[in-house]
């Protein structure tokens, strides 16, 4: 009997570009991890069709170690890690600068940092090159004024891919895609939608599939590594 597929691991994955990986990567039977903070009511269709869900908020202290123990007693290798999971919080919301800091910084920066110190060398399989992925911003490049702990949070994740790049070589590629508007949230205003769209040369909400396109580019590729896809719409051109 072959052996089953290593699994890729989402973070995430219970809602909107990460449950669109999901599915994405269950429709061609690629074994998914995800986990998940909110238990959305889809995480029950996804364990019956065989998808591992772990309940894990990164907010909560020892959520990591938890983790990290729990991956490794089901599998022993990962064909890739996506950090998906994001807070897009902003000082308008939240008075309180330094624990906004503190939480952009754990999410975006400090989870990635310990998931790929605890879990890499699964990813170093034999037979394939494996990949991790850490899902950034267009405003690392920018900068945000309205989102300033957010946008420092995600270039943190930016240097990072740098950085485990060289540590990972050459069983491991490490790339990072850098989006900008991707989908919108449900709340989002006409207004806001309006002045969004604008901000780009393409003017459109592209949908997850755009991000989806990149992962499967980097997945296929044997040779980029510590690289950025940037898919942006063309905002550097406004
Ligand atoms: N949407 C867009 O247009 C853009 C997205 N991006 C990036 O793409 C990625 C996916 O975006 P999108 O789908 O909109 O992301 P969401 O804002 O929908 O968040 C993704 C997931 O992160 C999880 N999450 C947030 N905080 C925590 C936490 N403390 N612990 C565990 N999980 C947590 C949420 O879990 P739960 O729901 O279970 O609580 C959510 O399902 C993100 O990294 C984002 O920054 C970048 C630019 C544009
Ligand atoms: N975690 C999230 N990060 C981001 C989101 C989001 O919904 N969740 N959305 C954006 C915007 O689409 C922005 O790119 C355009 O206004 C950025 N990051």
């Amino acid at each position: 009997m072959s052996q089953a597929a290593a699994p890729i691991l989402i973070t995430g994955g219970a809602q909107r570009i990460g449950l669109a990986m999901v599915h994405h990567f269950i429709a061609r039977q690629q074994p998914v991890i995800l986990t998940y903070r909110t238990r959305h009511q889809v995480i029950d269709e996804l364990e019956t069709q065989g998808v591992t869900c772990i309940h894990a908020d990164f907010d909560e202290p020892d959520t990591i170690t938890k983790l990290t123990t729990d991956i490794r007693s089901r599998t022993n290798t990962l064909r890739a890690i996506i950090h998906n999971a994001s807070s897009w919080d902003c000082e308008a919301n939240n008075p309180d600068y330094a624990t906004l800091f503190d939480n952009m910084m754990r999410i975006h920066a400090k989870v990635p940092y310990l998931i790929n110190q605890a879990l890499g060398e699964l990813l170093a399989d034999d037979d394939a090159i494996g990949d991790v992925i850490h899902i950034t911003d267009y405003v690392v490049e920018k900068g945000s004024p309205k989102h300033i702990a957010y946008a420092a949070s995600k270039a943190a994740l930016d240097n990072l891919t740098r950085s485990f790049a060289a540590k990972f070589a050459s069983k491991v590629k490490v790339n990072s895609i850098a989006p900008s508007l991707i989908i919108f949230n449900q709340d989002d205003s006409e207004q806001y939608k309006a002045k969004t769209l604008k901000k780009s040369i393409m003017g459109i909400e592209p949908g997850s599939k755009e991000v989806i396109n990149s992962v499967e580019m980097i997945l296929n590729s044997n040779y980029m590594t510590g690289r950025t896809i940037q898919i942006d719409g063309g905002r550097h051109l406004r």
